[in-house]
């Protein structure tokens, strides 16, 4: 029998000194529980992914320093095995570099293991830094038990579909009596339950039992959910750690499989994750949360329009923050509807927030004015509606000037898939927070926050109005675009593709399969089609959202601008 201590830690990218005062925290826990090795996830000492940081001098420097460190606490516990991760030299021809997993004790390295599948697809770009590992296992004695080493995408290849090596067959062949698997698993709506299959059906199909270990927190507009986790071949998943949260839990290991501590038999993992809604929220809230701890805001600025991605914003902001240190601005246009203003002030008042006023009317009109005179033409049509847009969008960047609050972006995905949005203006922020929600999500994310605080979080009127930008008379956004129950059906097919879920996707293509029968309907949906790549531009100059689906635009979706899409 071994003990082991899992440290599901919140790293910062690139904070090494933070990173390993953290470490050594955790590591002082697990001697505490007479651990015989304590796990940390993939690149723990750097924080995933540190991107082309790597290429620094300076950088790696820092990472010798902060490996130094850890190599030195180990000396003050000298009993007990700490698994850490991060970038080494690799002094044979291609990258300078490995991504690698390093097995201290007492103040030595007694084993090294590099990363073999190296993931250079959707959001990731490992093959950009690093140099894969060859194709040999790595075991090591520790006390009673055989040990094996893997590092997160190594994991994910054992039916053999992704690449030409399988790391399990090499591991199978050593036959450890359990394997420890460090990772850096971004989440997604479904990504827990795809981990739990792909590592279940790995420790059945090897006879091998695995100990997952993944980081969590916000980094830019991915975020790590942690939920790092314990499987056996017969038994499936038999442990999870908490989910959003850091987590430092102490398992025991023996040829029966995982224990607790204690050697108390451990609580039943649900099959079932988060409902989607409940998962987007919490998702979201972390990731804003350790945005703006990274990056020093403690306050936010939202402009309020009274519509519904605003309201939802506002509050999970609110959530994030601290309604105390959340602002909202609502900026009415001669277009503006008596509701823009008193939806806002009900919705500010409910969440807490303060709302302040400031009309744009005078502006609009001095603007044109100041156009007319330049140019001998007046401002109208979609000028007119953009003015609108940036007089409110330049009104928050100045409140967040002067104030040194983030201003939160409000667009969705269905506005941001079409190029509904207004350059330099709605478009403005530093942060975009339901930029990965269809519309039509973001109203059912709307109901669950309600049906969660069991009150009008958002006030009824906001949920039920037609959705309109009121950039002109009686605007409605039907007026330029499909409804949403459909748009988003649409989108979803041309952007999520084998992104979806199995049974999402299938209702997505039944719906579009049904839409291209009817009268116009494959014209819609060229249309649309279209919409889509002529706004990658837009995109393009967009702030970072944050990724709540497996295809998010970003670093998820790497389109070219200048370029025939179909
Ligand atoms: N490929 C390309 N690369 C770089 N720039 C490109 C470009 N194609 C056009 N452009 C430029 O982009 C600019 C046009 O884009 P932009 O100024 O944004 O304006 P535009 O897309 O023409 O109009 C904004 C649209 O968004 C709607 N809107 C606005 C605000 C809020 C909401 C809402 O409900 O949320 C909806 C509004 O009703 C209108 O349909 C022009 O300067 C054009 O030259
Ligand atoms: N009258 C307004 N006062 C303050 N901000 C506004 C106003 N109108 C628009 N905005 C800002 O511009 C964003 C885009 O608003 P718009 O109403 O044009 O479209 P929307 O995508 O339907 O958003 P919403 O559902 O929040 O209304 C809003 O979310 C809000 O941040
Ligand atoms: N860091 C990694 O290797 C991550 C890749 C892996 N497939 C995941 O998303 O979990």
């Amino acid at each position: 029998m071994i003990k082991v201590t899992l440290a599901q830690l919140n790293v910062t990218i690139g904070d090494m000194d933070g990173n390993v005062r953290k470490m050594i925290a955790a590591a002082q826990r697990a001697r505490d529980d007479a651990a015989d090795l304590v796990v940390f996830s993939e690149l723990s000492l750097t924080g995933y992914y540190p991107g082309d940081l790597l290429d620094e001098p300076h950088f790696m420097a820092r990472v010798s320093v902060g490996f130094e460190a850890l190599l030195q606490a180990s000396r003050q516990m000298p009993t007990m095995h700490w698994v850490v991760g991060l970038p080494a030299a690799h002094a044979g021809p291609g990258k300078p570099l490995r991504n690698v997993l390093r097995v201290l004790r007492g103040g030595e390295v007694l084993l090294e293991y590099a990363k073999q599948l190296l993931p250079t697809y959707n959001i990731f770009n490992e093959r950009r830094h690093f140099e894969p590992g060859p194709d040999v296992a790595k075991v090591l004695r520790i006390g009673t038990e055989q040990v094996g080493f893997l590092i997160c995408e190594d994991g994910w290849n054992d039916d053999g579909s992704a690449y030409a090596v399988n790391p399990f067959d090499r591991l199978r062949d050593a036959a450890p009596d359990v394997v420890i698997s460090i990772n850096a698993s971004p989440s997604h709506i479904g990504k827990r339950e795809q981990r739990h299959q792909i590592f279940a059906a790995a420790s059945r199909r090897n006879s091998l039992p695995i100990l997952y270990v993944n980081q969590v927190g916000g980094h830019d507009q991915l975020v790590y959910d942690g939920a790092s986790f314990a499987v056996e071949p017969k038994a499936g998943v038999v442990f999870e750690a908490r989910r959003f949260e850091e987590d430092v839990t102490t398992l025991r290991i023996d040829a029966h499989g995982f224990k607790a501590a204690d050697g108390e038999s451990l609580p039943a993992v649900p099959c079932e994750g988060l409902p989607t809604m409940a998962f987007y929220r919490q998702q979201i809230v972390l990731g804003l949360r350790d945005y703006a701890r990274r990056c020093g805001f403690t306050q936010a600025v939202v402009g309020s329009s009274g519509g519904i991605d605003s309201a939802i914003t506002l509050a999970l902001a609110a959530e994030a923050f601290g309604p105390d240190r959340v602002t909202a601005i609502t900026m009415p246009s001669v277009y503006s509807s008596a509701g823009s203003v008193d939806d806002s002030q009900t919705l500010c008042d409910g969440l807490g927030v303060r709302l302040f006023r400031h009309p744009i009317a005078d502006l609009v009109q001095g603007y044109s004015a100041g156009f007319e005179t330049a140019f001998g033409a007046p401002l109208q049509g979609l000028a007119l509606e953009n003015l609108q847009a940036r007089i409110r969008g330049t009104i928050l960047m100045e409140y967040s000037n002067t104030w040194g609050h983030l201003l939160l972006t409000t667009g969705n995905k269905s506005e941001m898939s079409v190029g509904y949005c207004t350059l330099y203006g709605d478009t403005n922020g530093g942060l975009g927070l339901i930029g990965d929600l269809y519309k039509t999500e973001v109203f059912a994310l709307a109901r669950h926050l309600n049906q969660a605080a069991d009150r009008e979080v958002i006030p009824r009127a906001i949920l039920e109005k037609p959705p309109s930008a009121e950039l002109a008379p009686d605007q409605k956004d039907t007026d330029s675009l499909p409804p949403y129950e459909v748009l988003d059906e649409v989108l979803k097919h041309l952007i999520e593709g084998h992104g979806l879920a199995h049974e999402e996707r299938e209702q997505v293509e039944a719906y579009v399969a049904q839409l291209v029968q009817q009268p116009d309907g494959a014209a819609l949906v060229d249309r649309i089609r279209r919409l889509v790549a002529r706004s990658e531009y837009k995109r393009r100059q967009a702030p970072p959202i944050i990724r709540v689906r497996a295809r998010a635009f970003g670093s998820g979706r790497q389109m070219p601008i200048a370029a025939q899409h179909f």
